[in-house]
């Protein structure tokens, strides 16, 4: 067991909380042909107006390009797995509908709530970092297999609100907003290049190397490596 020091836990969520299976093959699936109706059912929520006004200018296609065409840019991004926002914008409507429908029901790794309750307990911050949206985090943790988690975080950032995160700047951004300097903040991702950002801007960073996720075989340079939460305890100062 490794024990931390800091004021605030900031997790990812895809390969750090949740399997990413729950990602890409439950919200995906679920996403994907609901991407047309839902931009056609909302002509006039801002939020879905500037998304499509930004896939139009993102993809090159031009301002006349029809709904099928823009699904089509869509599912090219999920099939390659691109994290562009308002890609993750739409998403986030379309699931926040469908946690709130009784349709989705988020599952966690088994270390997962203990350790976000135990954290949280012991009067450490909880924050989450993730391309997911805000919205879509929400509501991801509304509706789990261990009930309601909503309550533990006191903080949401995706990478419009805190920027890309593979790059320092979102960090910096991310300690601002939350008062706290980049020593006082412990960063758990699967992305090496994740961690690799968090730590350039003075975080403590952990890998999760879980078996059988994408970066489960990953190097983790000199970023502490766990296979689950229970190997580190995080305490504050
Ligand atoms: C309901 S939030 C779903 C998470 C998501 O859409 C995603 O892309 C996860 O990316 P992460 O940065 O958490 O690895
Ligand atoms: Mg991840």
């Amino acid at each position: 067991m490794t024990a931390l020091t800091a004021r605030w836990v900031v997790v990812d969520i895809e390969g750090t909380l949740t399997p990413t299976s729950q990602v890409h093959v439950v919200l995906y699936d679920y996403a994907r042909p609901r991407l047309g109706p839902w931009i056609d059912s909302h002509p006039r929520d801002p939020i879905v107006v500037d998304a499509v006004s930004a896939i139009r200018s993102l993809s090159g296609l031009p301002d006349s390009a029809n709904t099928e065409a823009i699904v089509e840019v869509l599912h090219g991004w999920m099939d390659a797995d691109q994290k562009i926002a308002p890609l993750k914008t739409l998403q986030g409507l379309i699931w926040q509908r469908g946690y709130a429908d009784g349709d989705l029901v988020t599952e966690f790794f088994p270390d997962v709530v203990p350790a976000l309750r135990s954290w949280h307990d012991t009067g450490l911050d909880l924050a989450v970092f993730s391309s997911g949206s805000v919205a879509g985090q929400v509501a991801s943790f509304s509706r789990t297999t261990d009930g309601d988690v909503t309550s533990l975080f006191s903080a949401h950032f995706d990478t419009v609100n805190a920027g890309p995160k593979r790059e320092r700047p979102s960090y910096t951004a991310i300690a601002a907003a939350l008062n706290a300097a980049g020593p006082q903040i412990v960063f758990f991702s699967d992305v090496p290049a994740e961690l690799d950002a968090a730590a350039e801007d003075g975080w403590q960073t952990v890998g999760l190397a879980r078996p059988g996720e994408p970066f489960g075989d990953a190097d983790f340079g000199t970023h502490l490596a766990i296979k689950a939460f229970a190997e580190v305890s995080v305490d504050l100062p």
